[in-house]
């Protein structure tokens, strides 16, 4: 899980899906330390029965068999004297030679036990450190992010004013970018390959810092609370699939109860009984948009299967499953950074007249000719040295 989410980082910030993530860790850990539990007490169990066969048992037995050999020749004292002594010599004997072994032993393991207990608490303060680190750093949020001074919320607008897009390497892609969109206004971001094109939706995003200028944008954080629509949803280069059933692929990155307060929300007067199935019809729809309503019946327990998606589902499949996301949290502004370059051309277009069709005004880093159509404006970063250009599509 942890080698999952460092390879997907950047798909899941983009995503917004922290908060998400950190539930699901939260309860994989838990499962984990019930599991580490109960293997605690099989192991405390398992000591106390080890204890008995290997220590107490031998010196009842040898005492038993010592007692009973003793019996058996009570009527010769003389004899049973002499015998006595010689099992009584020989159980001490045996007892010396077991307790040096195990106490041998004893040593050798407490010896593994010390290191293995020194690189588990070496384990747990680095695992302290950066926790401290990242809470103090940022916090994880599903609350609203304090806005910074030079970037200015907006209900129905993005606009770069000035605005330097800078890599951390501290590379120039584009100098004093500006560039308003407003809702209805499709943008399609171009130019070649390195140039930029990620990277303007990176400072969009705020994954990346803001350097000069000034960035006017809506609200991104994708919360139920927050009304049945958002401000901005960003689908990236790289899909992302979650862990989890079909439905959390849809809904991500809210939890099932967060997505039926949702759609009981959008669809207005509802019984809380009645969420369950209105999601469901609600998300069938939005994936017979996309075309993917046969993995429904394809896969065994319909919305609730749990595959690895990821090794199932085909590129395209993935990103089809993508846009079901976007069209699903509805928002005003879809970022798409080429999430759709490897769906037929057929498919991508029925994609973008749907989010058209929605009033979803899509901001989007594309190569294909097919898409210029669905946008009025184009930006081109020319040469990913600063240069960059803007032009209206004339239909
Ligand atoms: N985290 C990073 N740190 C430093 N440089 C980066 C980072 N991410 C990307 N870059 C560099 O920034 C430049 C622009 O990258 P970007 O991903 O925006 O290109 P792009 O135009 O989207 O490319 P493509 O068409 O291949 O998707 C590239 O030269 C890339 O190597």
């Amino acid at each position: 899980m942890h080698a999952r989410l460092r390879t997907h980082a950047e798909s899941i910030a983009f995503f917004g899906g922290g908060a998400r993530e950190k539930a699901m860790v939260d309860s994989k850990f838990k499962e984990l330390l019930d599991h580490s539990m109960l293997l605690l007490k099989k192991k405390w169990m398992f000591g106390i029965f080890d204890e008995f066969i290997t220590k107490q048992l031998p010196h009842n037995v040898t005492w038993g068999l010592s007692l009973l050999y003793a019996m058996e020749h009570e009527g010769d004292r003389a004899l049973t004297s002499t015998q006595g002594q010689l099992a009584h010599a020989l159980r001490f004997l045996a007892s010396v030679v077991s307790q040096s072994f195990l106490a041998f032993g004893d040593i050798l393991e407490l010896n593994r036990k010390f290191l293995e207990l020194t690189g588990g608490i070496n384990r747990i303060f680095e695992l302290e450190e950066l926790l401290d680190a990242a809470q103090n750093e940022a916090p994880l949020s599903n609350t609203i992010a304090p806005v910074k001074k030079d970037e200015v919320p907006a209900e129905d607008m993005i606009s770069f004013s000035e605005v330097d897009i800078i890599t951390p390497g501290q590379k120039l892609l584009a100098a004093r970018l500006s560039c308003d969109i407003e809702q209805g206004k499709s943008l399609l971001v171009t130019g070649p390959n390195g140039s930029g094109k990620s990277s303007v939706f990176r400072i969009l995003h705020g994954l990346w810092p803001i350097v000069s200028g000034r960035l006017v944008k809506p609200s991104q954080a994708c919360s139920e609370d927050l009304g049945p629509r958002c401000g901005a949803f960003y689908i990236p280069q790289q899909p992302y699939t979650s862990l989890g059933t079909l439905r959390d692929q849809i809904i991500y990155p809210l939890s099932y109860e967060e997505a039926q307060r949702r759609v009981l929300k959008k669809f207005g007067q509802g019984k809380e009984s009645d969420a369950a199935h209105l999601l469901d019809t609600h998300l069938r729809s939005i994936l017979e948009n996309v075309r993917l309503t046969y993995l429904l019946e394809r896969e065994e327990g319909g919305w609730d299967s749990n595959p690895n998606w990821e090794d199932i589902l085909s590129l395209g499949e993935q990103q089809r499953l993508g846009m079901a996301r976007l069209f699903f949290h509805h928002p005003k502004f879809g970022i798409l950074d080429e999430c759709t370059n490897a769906t037929s051309v057929d498919v991508e277009e029925h994609l973008y007249r749907l989010a058209n069709e929605m009033g979803i005004t899509v901001v989007t880093t594309s190569q294909r000719p097919a898409l210029i159509p669905f946008h009025s404006t184009e930006l081109r970063l020319i040469d990913g040295e600063g240069k960059w250009e803007l032009r209206s599509i004339v239909h």
